[in-house]
């Protein structure tokens, strides 16, 4: 039995759930992987210098032993997310650590600890085995995975899972990731897979779809509301493309900043008015290294003003970091708010703090989504409210320079990867609801 055998039961049409349980499966499988002798690869570079397309591997590697309440999953198509490229480049350390660490929490989550690490944090695919316990979902099921891996036997999680003292991303601090061929999951991850997507555009919004709507629109983040002016960093990125989208189907106003004509034209079609080209504008927020100008913070936000008719910022939606901090917290509004996720430039952040107490702002840490959250951002999706924001799709055998890309900000939205499918355009099962949104879901398509 080989993969080959599982990719013709999903493509005929004929195959049962029961089909799917008497398959046979693989004793090993393709995966994308990086290796624990290699994490000082890139020891002396700056990080921009350290290449993804060095480290990351296709190995074949063995099935891993399938636990109670967990799931296999043959991956049709995953997509590459920032923490691969942290992964990749062993920043800001080595998720080998994560992974000895995990290891020692019990017998069965040894399986982790192992010299390489599959990596991906994004799937969509079909259901292969379930362990024990698992009730919910069966051989055969469509579906997409989030990211979140909780153990749940504390009670700290027991309102918010994401407060769950062994919370883990999964493909990041846990092994048998997306990026593969198999992957292994809890089964509390598993999703429907939306009908109208095909795998790949089904396997791009997950992990950041769920993030922009805890940190942007869940209580647990902004509790952004209609009418609110949300700054967007990277509006047309990973994270920032879906954090547009929920402005405005929300109701805000999203002020989006990207770095080029092309970008600024993304944001226009999803529908944004107010759009800072960074790199025409030409803020420069630090003057050196160790300091910052705050002219230019000041000069951000009077652009801000000019696209508002005078008013200032309700939400800010973080994730540069260190460079654009201080001038986050500077442009919000007395009583507003500054969410973050992510230090992608640098994670010492430095602000004047005169202007958040003074003016009673709030900073909120926000981490992926809890179970509810990226159900309820999975449902958007699969409600069409929300489109998936895929632009490339490389094979499995190049995710490497896929992650390169993302790695140098040479791509727009999402970069999908291609697993088991064959080719791009497969799995769709609901043509009509497709018609009616295809526009959108094409819109970040080759560009
Ligand atoms: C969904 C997608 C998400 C993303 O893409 S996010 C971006 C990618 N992710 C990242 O860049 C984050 C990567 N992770 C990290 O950098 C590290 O993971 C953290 C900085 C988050 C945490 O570091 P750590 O080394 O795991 O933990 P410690 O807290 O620095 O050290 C643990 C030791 O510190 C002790 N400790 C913790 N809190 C306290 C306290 N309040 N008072 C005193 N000690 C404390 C502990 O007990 C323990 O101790 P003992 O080493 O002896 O076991
Ligand atoms: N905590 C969590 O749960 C999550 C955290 N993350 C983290 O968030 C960060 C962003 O992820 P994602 O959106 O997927 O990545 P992307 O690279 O897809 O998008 C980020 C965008 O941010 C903008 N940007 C990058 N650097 C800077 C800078 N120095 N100043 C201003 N803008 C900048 C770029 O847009 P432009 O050039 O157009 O301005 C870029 O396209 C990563 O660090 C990732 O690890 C991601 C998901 C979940």
């Amino acid at each position: 039995m080989t993969v080959k055998d599982i990719l013709a039961a999903i493509q005929s049409p004929d195959s049962t759930s029961e089909d799917f349980a008497a398959l046979p499966l693989p004793e090993s499988y393709r995966a994308i992987t990086v290796h624990k002798d290699e994490t000082e690869m890139f020891a002396g570079l700056q990080t921009r210098d350290k290449d993804p397309r060095k480290s990351i591997h296709l190995d074949e590697v063995p099935l891993p032993e399938l636990g109670p309440g967990e799931a296999l999953v043959a991956v049709m198509a995953s997509s590459v997310n920032y923490n691969s490229v942290w992964t990749s480049i062993f920043e800001p350390l080595s998720t080998f650590g994560f992974l000895e660490r995990y290891g020692r929490t019990s017998e069965l989550a040894k399986r982790h600890d192992l010299p390489y690490h599959i990596i991906g944090s994004d799937l969509a695919g079909v259901v292969l085995r379930t362990g024990p316990g698992v009730n919910a979902w069966q051989p055969g099921d469509e579906v997409v995975a989030h990211c979140l891996s909780v153990e749940l036997e504390s009670s700290d999680g027991h309102n918010d899972t994401m407060l769950d003292p062994e919370q883990r991303i999964w493909g990041f601090e846990t092994n048998f990731g997306g990026l593969a061929e198999i992957a292994l999951v809890k089964s509390n991850q598993l999703m429907p897979k939306p009908g109208h997507l095909s795998w790949e555009e089904a396997a791009a919004p997950g992990l950041v779809n769920s993030t922009a709507y805890r940190q942007l629109v869940s209580r647990n983040g902004a509790g952004m509301k209609q009418g609110d002016n949300v700054l967007i960093w990277g509006a047309s990125g990973g994270l920032g493309s879906y954090a547009t989208q929920f402005a405005l189907a929300g109701g805000a106003n999203p002020i989006c900043v990207v770095s080029s004509p092309q970008k600024a034209d993304i944001c226009r079609s999803m529908g944004a008015e107010a759009i800072i080209d960074r790199n025409a504008e030409g803020y420069k927020f630090w003057k050196d290294e160790n300091t910052q100008d705050p002219k230019e913070w000041k000069r951000f936000g009077k652009r801000i003003r000019e696209l508002t008719g005078g008013e200032d910022i309700d939400i800010v939606f973080e994730h540069p970091g260190r460079e654009t901090f201080g001038a986050s917290v500077f442009v919000t509004r007395k009583g507003g708010t500054i969410t973050t996720c992510a230090s992608t430039s640098g994670y010492m952040h430095e602000y004047d703090n005169r202007y958040l107490w003074m003016s009673l702002k709030r900073i909120i840490g926000s981490h992926f989504a809890n179970y509810r959250e990226a159900w309820e951002a999975n449902r958007l999706i699969a409600k069409g409210k929300i489109h998936p924001t895929l632009s490339k799709v490389y094979s499995l055998a190049d995710t490497g320079q896929a992650a390169y890309d993302v790695h140098r900000n040479l791509h727009q939205g999402k970069v999908g990867v291609l697993c088991l499918a064959p080719e791009e355009g497969l799995g769709v099962r609901d043509e009509e609801m497709r018609a009616k949104h295809i526009d959108a879901i094409n819109r970040f398509r080759n560009i």
